[in-house]
């Protein structure tokens, strides 16, 4: 993922509201770099799997719709995960390609057990819809086969992912440049490799080429850990918990200052101690600080990306 690699860094160095600071990334690897606290996937023992096609089918929709929770107080990633798990559990054939793309937004609620609209329902259906149809016209219906055909590199399944389903094309145009972050797409990789466990369809012999996932949590994270420093008006902006325009300054440099920060801190932590940590594993432990800690206040953008 060289272009979201690079096009991070870019906004890092021209970034007016958002500061990555070194000092604090050479703290945050001096703690981990004699241990890294691993994180296993699935430590909240949420999602489905059963070491087959269907467990890709489920980490397609699931990541398809992984976006916006924060509108609605109560609602959280777990929701989406557990309530698309006993879905499938219920009901085999609930993301067959055809099915998918005859979802209505009440129905959905109802597979998420959830009482009232979901945030960005109608887009969220639309993106089930596109995921059906484009399955079913290019991957004979299946996520499986799509992965297949990427022979075992994280990097080809991003870039055949954006070029064949519009809704994960999560890229924006940032003082004239054009900026990837494709936080779904690698997020979808990285879960297929945390389910299988590297092997059979999470086998992938580019794994490090995917960086951390640009959500809404992970750069609190790293602005509480001192990693990245914010201007004043950012500050008030968040902590007020004033909505940030999607594709505006401050939001995309949160976001790539975020995937630049954790590059960077991987590749300190491959200078002091040799190790090779993967974006990803950073990336989970900083996502499971993240959650664990009620108070963080994150951004709030209404975007269908992440
Ligand atoms: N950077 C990053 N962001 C992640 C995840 C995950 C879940 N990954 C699964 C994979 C293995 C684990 O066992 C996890 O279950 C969700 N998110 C994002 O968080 C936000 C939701 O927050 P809240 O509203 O509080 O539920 C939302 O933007 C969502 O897209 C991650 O891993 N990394």
């Amino acid at each position: 993922m060289e272009e979201v690699r690079a096009s991070s860094a870019w906004v890092a160095s021209h970034s007016s509201h958002v500061t990555v600071d070194s000092s604090g990334i050479e703290k945050l690897a001096e703690t981990m770099k004699d241990s890294i606290p691993k994180v296993e996937w699935d430590f909240e023992g949420i999602h489905y799997f059963d070491n087959g096609p269907l467990t890709v089918q489920y980490l397609f929709v699931l990541d398809a719709l992984n976006f916006c929770f924060w509108p609605d107080k109560e609602l959280s990633y777990d929701n989406l995960a557990s309530g698309l798990k006993e879905a499938l559990q219920t009901d085999k054939s609930a993301f067959d390609a055809d099915r998918l793309q005859k979802y209505t937004g009440p129905e959905l609620r109802k597979v998420l057990k959830w009482p009232r609209p979901l945030p960005l329902e109608d887009e969220r259906v639309r993106l089930m819809h596109e995921v059906g149809f484009e399955l079913e016209r290019s991957f004979e219906g299946k996520a499986s086969k799509l992965v297949e055909s990427c022979e075992k590199s994280a990097s080809k399944l991003v870039s055949l992912i954006t070029c064949h389903f519009p809704g994960f094309r999560d890229h924006t145009v940032y003082k004239g440049h054009q900026i990837f972050l494709y936080k779904r797409a690698q997020i979808f990789a990285a879960d297929l490799w945390g389910a299988f466990n590297g092997r059979g369809y999470g086998e992938f012999n580019d794994i490090e080429s995917i960086t951390m996932f640009a959500d809404y949590i992970v750069p609190a994270v790293l602005q509480q850990l001192g990693v990245l420093r914010y201007s004043s008006s950012l500050s008030n902006l968040i902590e007020s918990n004033s909505e940030i325009g999607s594709g505006s300054e401050e939001e995309v440099e949160l976001r790539a200052c975020s995937v630049y920060a954790v590059e960077e801190m991987r590749d300190l932590i491959h200078r002091k101690s040799g190790k090779k940590v993967l974006s990803v594993e950073l990336d989970l432990w900083l996502w499971s600080f993240g959650i664990q800690c009620p108070s963080l206040q994150h951004h709030r953008t209404l975007s269908i990306y992440y």
